[in-house]
């Protein structure tokens, strides 16, 4: 129940908007009990043989028809005040889910999967929707309209009281033992759930490399377990369900059952009156509806429990804190000091020491896995590190806020994420108030504009998802575009032009080097040859700083540069060889 409240947290007017919809919820089905009682005035005066003029009972009529026009009136504006309540929390909620995402390390985010985050972010929160509009609010409203009626039954004759909610404790009993229930099924059913969400992002996700590897039958088998459990423990749950349902359906509103026969007796005996008899029976009418509302909304709490539980989880895991200074840097040199960072418990970089200055080029280079992306990746603060320091223009990136450090970085990753619109408005991202012409002017420097221009509607073009209509040569121009419009006094390219040719890599080194004038450029690049003028060269080796210099010195000093530079050289003369003997 606690994490079920703590949703309401979410909401901006929670008390004000709870208060009208209990009130007018309330209001409303009290309006429907009151035509009851001007029945029961009715039934009296024709049992006591009183006059009644057709006045009277057009006016009763018309009182009758008032309470009910005023009953949905007033449901209305419960429920509307119950909904605008459910929606204001739903909104805060998914804005959590923003702001927390962002300050997630993408570790944190990467351990769940994307049908997980998809599941818990999206079809939880939706489901809230039920408790925060309709359970809560009609509950309490249900609960307060069986108390008042329960009360004037107990004012009129505490027997008859008893007899009408006799039927309770039986009617109650199936419903204990379905959340008794609950509690012990809603864990697999949820289980199931989650993973069907998984295995059908993961199905649609891997399409290309299921097609290629012929593996539609497993990976579709396993989506189909998946679906087939997830079928098996939802109707598991709904068999025992749907028993004990059926049972407090029927005994629930039977408040006649004791109340009528004791009710005659004492009527014969003459402790009862006539018109209390009536009364009471109209009362205990009345009161079935709302009771049987109340208990209907109590399965659905176990399951909503378990659902408030997830996304608690998630709101509860590891944030990074943002730091206070909004102060720009006095110059944008990077320095790593005695770095160490670890993925989980391994570590993988160890006490990394290097400064990249403003106006140079620095490149990071070494084998796959060496750590270079690692390296880039801390510098954006996607990950704190471990150890050490990492400082920009003197200031530790812990100390900035994100928007200070984010302000300060161009940052072109290996794995390119274009939205799903125009080629413009992709770029246009890089700076939001950037005109068109501006635009252009970048994609012409990244070398994008030709192939842009020869897309069915040019820079209207919409790429797709994930920018999956273009190549991934296409793709990485698109995004040094987007990186060189930002304009940030430090760009790092990690691997940015690797899908690229060679005579569109050079023009875009060109371009760079055209840029670069007051600002801080780490490279990240497999070709030696596109790093050999860097001012200076970071070689690494296992997570470690093996060599650094400019190329020339390294190739003096460090035997592992002369072998990679070694290796690079054949590889080129190999590709030379090859293209001459094919012309
Ligand atoms: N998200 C992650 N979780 C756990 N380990 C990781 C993660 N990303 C990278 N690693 C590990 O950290 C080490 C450094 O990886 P990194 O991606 O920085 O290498 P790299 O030099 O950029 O390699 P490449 O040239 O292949 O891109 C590797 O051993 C890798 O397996």
């Amino acid at each position: 129940m606690k994490e079920l409240m703590s949703v309401y947290s979410y909401a901006k007017h929670f008390k004000k908007d709870m208060y009208k919809a209990i009130g007018f919820l309330t209001a409303s089905i009290i309006l429907g009990v009151i035509p009851y009682y001007i029945i029961y005035h009715i039934i009296m005066r024709f049992t006591e043989e009183q006059a009644m003029s057709v006045l009277y009972l057009c006016s009763m009529a018309g009182l009758i028809l008032i309470c009910l026009l005023l009953r949905t009136h007033t449901q209305y504006a419960g429920l509307s005040a119950s909904h605008h309540l459910a929606y204001d929390t739903l909104m805060g909620m998914r804005k959590r889910v923003a702001d927390k995402l962002r300050m997630m390390p993408m570790g944190s985010i990467k351990k769940h999967s994307t049908g997980s985050l998809k599941k818990n972010f999206v079809e939880n929160i939706e489901d809230m929707e039920i408790i925060l509009a309709h359970a809560m609010p009609e509950g309490i409203s249900n609960l307060l309209t069986s108390l008042i009626i329960a009360l004037t039954l107990f004012v009129l004759d505490w027997r008859m009281a008893l007899l009408a909610l006799a039927v309770f404790p039986i009617g109650i009993l199936p419903v204990l033992l379905m959340i008794r229930d609950a509690s012990t099924r809603m864990g697999p059913y949820y289980q199931s759930s989650k993973e069907m969400n998984e295995n059908i992002i993961e199905y649609i996700s891997g399409m290309e490399v299921i097609k290629v590897f012929n593996q539609t039958t497993s990976s579709f088998k396993k989506y189909m377990t998946s679906v087939d459990n997830y079928k098996t423990s939802t109707l598991d749950w709904f068999k025992v369900s749907w028993t004990h349902m059926t049972v407090y359906s029927i005994v629930l509103p039977s408040t006649l059952l004791f109340l009528l026969p004791f009710g005659t007796m004492f009527y014969m005996d003459g402790t009862l009156t006539l018109g209390t008899f009536v009364l009471c029976i109209l009362l205990a009418m009345s009161m079935g509806l709302p009771l049987m509302r109340l208990v209907e909304f109590l399965p659905i709490f176990p399951n909503l429990q378990q659902k408030a539980q997830k996304i608690e989880q998630l709101f509860d895991e590891e944030e990074m804190v943002d730091g206070h200074s909004h102060a720009a840097p006095q110059h944008y040199s990077v320095s790593f000091q005695n770095v160490a960072f670890a993925y989980d418990d391994k570590e993988a970089i160890h006490d990394v020491s290097f400064t990249a200055r403003e106006n140079t080029v620095t490149a990071l280079i070494g084998e796959s896995g060496a750590g270079k992306s690692t390296l880039a990746k801390l510098l954006v603060r996607f990950w704190d590190i471990k150890r050490g320091e990492i400082r920009i223009g003197g200031i530790n990136v812990k100390d900035m806020t994100f928007e200070t450090l984010m302000n300060s970085i161009s940052y072109v990753s290996q794995d390119i994420f274009l939205f799903n619109t125009s080629i413009m408005e992709n770029i246009r991202m890089g700076r939001p108030d950037a005109s068109d012409e501006e635009v252009m002017e970048m994609a012409k420097l990244a070398q994008c504009h030709n192939f842009i221009l020869n897309t069915e509607h040019g820079y209207h073009t919409v790429v797709g998802d994930g920018g999956d209509k273009l190549s991934g040569g296409q793709r990485q121009r698109i995004a040094i575009a987007r990186a060189m419009l930002k304009n940030a006094p430090i760009i790092v390219l990690d691997e940015a032009t690797s899908a690229t040719d060679p005579e569109n890599e050079d023009k875009i080194q060109l371009a760079l080097s055209g840029l670069i004038q007051g600002k801080t450029l780490i490279v990240i690049a497999h070709r030696l040859s596109t790093i050999v003028d860097a001012n200076n060269i970071i070689l690494l080796d296992k997570g470690q700083i093996s060599a650094q210099g400019t190329h020339h010195e390294l190739l003096a000093l460090s035997p592992l540069y002369q072998k990679m530079w070694q290796a690079h050289a054949e590889s080129m003369n190999w590709d030379i060889a090859t293209k001459e003997g094919s012309n």
